[in-house]
């Protein structure tokens, strides 16, 4: 599905170039759930950037599916994104003042759906995610657990092809980061394609598959073991 091949990606400053990643290779298929790990300032999130198609500055090729990415323009990668990937973030990215079924509805009023004949998918999210009839409440009204699982239905409404989760335990305790990881666990079991984003050694434990990234590069790639 996701098949990047010698991925370079410099940002210009003051005159400079900084090289952040370097030679990227990397394929993920359909169905699987794989941790990004690296220390502060390693290239997560710059790599994650161009594999979630917000950054297509770069040198190499990113193929995605048959659609080769680094030839779209900026005005198709917008609706490619929107129909293609999901994304959770570690503070909720929630807007407070709408009901937890407006956070929800969001991605599909995008795609051009009409806000009164999307009820019934939100609140299938909301039970798949374990909130059932919280959505006429605030996202102010819930516990940071529940918030994420709020961006998580709104990341899953859409019905992606694959979620991109950036440090989505980050700002939990250590019970309610579990409860998440096995939240995430269930999706992938029913068959959604997951990359989690953590500096964390156990959340990446509990994914299937880890790609560790250190000063840019890809150092080491393999599966855990269970
Ligand atoms: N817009 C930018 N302009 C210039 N340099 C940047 C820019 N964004 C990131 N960098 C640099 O690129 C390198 C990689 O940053 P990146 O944010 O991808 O790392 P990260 O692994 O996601 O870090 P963190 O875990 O702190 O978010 C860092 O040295 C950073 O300072």
């Amino acid at each position: 599905m996701i098949n990047l091949k010698n991925i370079n990606k410099s940002y210009s400053q003051g005159g400079n170039q900084f090289h952040v990643l370097h030679d990227i290779n990397l394929a993920i298929d359909a169905g699987e759930y794989v941790s990004i790990i690296g220390q502060s300032g390693s290239g997560k999130s710059t790599l994650i950037n161009i594999i979630g198609f917000l950054d297509d500055q770069f040198e190499g090729e990113y193929q995605f599916n048959d659609t080769q990415i680094q030839t779209l323009k900026r005005a198709e990668l917008t609706p490619f994104r929107n129909a293609s990937v999901g994304f959770i973030f570690q503070n909720f990215k929630l807007i407070r003042t709408m009901s937890v079924s407006d956070n929800i509805a969001l991605p599909l009023l995008y795609a051009g759906e009409k806000r009164r004949q999307v009820q019934a998918r939100i609140d299938e999210q909301l039970t798949r995610v374990g909130l059932p009839g919280a959505g006429d409440k605030l996202p102010t009204a819930l516990s940071g657990g529940q918030q994420q699982r709020v961006s998580i239905a709104r990341a899953l409404v859409a019905n992606p092809s694959f979620l991109i989760a950036d440090e989505p335990t980050g700002a939990l305790d250590s019970r309610t980061s579990a409860e998440i990881m096995q939240l995430f666990k269930e999706l992938n079991d029913q068959g959604t394609t997951i990359i989690l984003v953590t500096h964390d050694p156990n959340v990446a434990a509990a994914t299937k598959r880890t790609v560790e990234i250190l000063d840019g590069r890809i150092i080491a790639d393999s599966e855990v073991s269970s």
